[in-house]
């Protein structure tokens, strides 16, 4: 932890908007942490640069994430990245920057809370014992994309652990479908997207064998579950160095 007079000084993007503005009251209750920029669509970029900013935490919109992770590692300041809409190219271009930077470190994390990254890690366990998998991903009306970026990365591990144990495409007599009907295929895993008020984000990974079904299912019920991921993110970004991605390289699972 950092002395509490010499706090990491921290600059949000996105500061205005449900996950920026939830940051910046974590950041600032924190002792080792301060805000020092609070940066929202058309504000001045710089002012991240300019206020001495060693850390940004970036929780904007995957159309303008890119940009603002070039304009940091140009700037020589980390980053702790929350935004979805990250894909391999997207995190290739990304380390891509990093090798001109050996010194700077890039977090991108799908998911901040806890127990969406522990329902990552016991899916990867459980994709090879069933042949039958799909993800249901639901989400407040609010949501800019679908799938989540929690449910693409989770099909990912899923369709990885799959493919290790030498297992096919689940099985799936449909002939006759209306489209969308069943959902979007992630690396050959479907993902079901829901969007509905009064929700804020949960995920149910269902696997199905022979006579049986198991269900794990992650809620975040307030933006309170993503905070002590990302302050932990903050912490730990500044001794790390290249592209990191996900939380659970940061915790002893
Ligand atoms: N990894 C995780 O654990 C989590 C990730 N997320 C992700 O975080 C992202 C944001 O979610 P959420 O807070 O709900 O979205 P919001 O729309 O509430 O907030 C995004 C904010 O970013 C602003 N913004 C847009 N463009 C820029 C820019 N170029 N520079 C600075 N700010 C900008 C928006 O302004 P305006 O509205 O005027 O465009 C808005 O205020 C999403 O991709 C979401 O999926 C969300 C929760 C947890
Ligand atoms: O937009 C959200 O709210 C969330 N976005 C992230 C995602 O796309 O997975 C993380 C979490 O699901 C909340």
């Amino acid at each position: 932890m950092r002395a509490e007079d010499n706090p990491i000084r921290v600059g949000v993007l996105g500061a205005r908007g449900r996950m920026g503005a939830e940051v910046c009251r974590a950041v600032e209750a924190a002792d080792d942490m301060e805000v020092v920029a609070m940066i929202d669509a058309g504000d001045w970029m710089f002012d991240v640069a300019d206020a001495g900013a060693e850390v940004v935490v970036d929780f904007t919109h995957p159309d303008v994430v890119m940009d603002n992770i070039r304009f940091c590692v140009d700037q020589d300041i980390k980053c702790v990245v929350g935004t979805s809409g990250f894909d391999a190219e997207r995190l290739s271009t990304v380390e891509g920057w990093l090798e001109q930077k050996p010194e700077l470190g890039v977090l991108v994390a799908p998911n901040f809370a806890l127990g969406a990254v522990l329902s990552m890690r016991f899916a990867e366990l459980a994709a090879k014992y069933y042949p039958s998998v799909e993800i249901i991903e639901l989400h407040h009306a609010g949501k800019a994309d679908a799938p989540s970026g929690t449910a693409a990365h989770t099909a990912r591990v899923v369709a990885r652990a799959r493919a290790a144990a030498g297992l096919g495409a689940a099985p799936d007599a449909t002939t006759s479908e209306m489209d969308g009907a069943r959902g979007a295929l992630v690396e050959g895993v479907r993902v079901h997207s829901v969007r509905l008020s009064g929700l804020v984000a949960h995920q149910e990974l269902l696997f199905g064998g022979k006579g049986e079904t198991l269900t794990i299912r992650h809620d975040s019920l307030d933006r309170a579950s993503f905070m002590p991921g990302v302050l932990l993110g903050v912490r730990e970004i500044l001794g790390r160095s290249g592209l990191t991605v996900g939380l659970e390289n940061l915790i002893r699972l």
